[in-house]
């Protein structure tokens, strides 16, 4: 049976749910080998996978009625309060919480990238900003263990905001920049990346850089306000203005300039949309 005729048209969103790490990487590689035959995201349904000698045949799909589950990416600033809002959400049963892997970016094999790149964004911006696409992209793919997924960024912001920073401000030697797009183009057409919704937390730069030294990470010290700044207008320019890059799913633009306990509140009343995913 030819690869092809084992997807089907009328499901949509895919998902891994197989029952052994190793089925589980060999489905992923059918999930980009299906993508690169035409599938819009998340239409492969049925695949073959093979791990060892075994052969299994994995639904790859949770959008099936009564399957169907939810992603939802936490954007905004760094210090807007991303961790705080999904520390409330990880309260509630049926919702998955992914923080970013920061304590990766601070410690790989004994390294510090995400210090390096603070120190010395030309040299080590390419060395953090390929980590980041890594990991962000085993966190989109691993397996959902709830109905809701709540995901705070995304291999998106990583590039569109953080690698375009760098870039623009002239900080990324173009030769890093062009590896680096070279890949990000490739994992997102051909691997698919599902997200449902974009919360965007938008914050003022002073009010994050004002959390940012309260919160005291030792390597962001050095983190003047024009660099909060920066970010602050590209995250503006991609999901308010939209004027910059491909936005992925429907944005929910919360706020986030409040005292905890108004924001808590707002997370309340935003409860609903959130969960309604796309139908916001
Ligand atoms: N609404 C708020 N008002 C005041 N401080 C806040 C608020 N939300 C978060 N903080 C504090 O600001 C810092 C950054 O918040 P955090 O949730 O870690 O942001 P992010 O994950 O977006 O970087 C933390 O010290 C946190 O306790
Ligand atoms: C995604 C991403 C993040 N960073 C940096 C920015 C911050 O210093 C931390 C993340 O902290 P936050 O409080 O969760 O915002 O990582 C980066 O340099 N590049 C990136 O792609």
């Amino acid at each position: 049976m030819s690869f092809n005729s084992l997807c089907m048209n009328n499901l949509w969103r895919s998902a891994i749910r197989l029952s052994s790490n190793a089925a589980v990487t060999s489905t992923r590689l059918v999930a980009i080998r299906c993508k690169r035959f035409g599938d819009k995201r998340g239409e492969l349904c049925q695949t073959r996978a093979h791990s060892n000698n075994t052969q299994h045949v994995s639904r790859k799909l949770v959008r099936n009625g009564k399957e169907k589950k939810l992603v939802v990416f936490i954007e905004g600033n760094i210090a807007s309060g991303k961790t705080t809002c999904l520390e409330y959400f990880s309260k509630t049963s049926n919702i998955e919480v992914l923080t970013e892997p920061v304590s990766k970016w601070r410690n790989v094999r004994g390294h510090n990238p995400l210090g390096l790149m603070y120190q010395d964004p030309t040299r080590w911006g390419i060395t953090l900003q390929t980590y980041v696409q890594l990991t962000m992209l085993d966190r989109h793919l691993s397996t959902m263990s709830a109905p809701v997924r709540m995901m705070e960024r995304s291999i998106y912001s990583a590039k569109y905001i953080f690698v375009e920073n760098l870039f623009r401000s002239g900080k990324m030697p173009e030769v890093d920049f062009a590896v680096l797009s070279e890949w990000f183009e490739w994992i997102t057409q051909n691997i698919a990346i599902p997200v449902d919704l974009i919360v965007y937390l938008q914050s003022s730069p002073q009010t994050c850089h004002e959390r940012l030294k309260e919160r005291c990470r030792e390597e962001e010290k050095i983190i003047p306000l024009e660099y909060l700044e920066a970010i602050h207008q590209l995250y503006e320019d991609w999901l308010i203005k939209k004027t910059s890059f491909n936005v992925p799913a429907p944005v929910l633009v919360i706020p986030a300039d409040d005292d905890l306990q108004k924001m808590l509140h707002q997370y309340e009343e935003n409860r609903e949309k959130i969960l309604a995913g796309s139908n916001v």
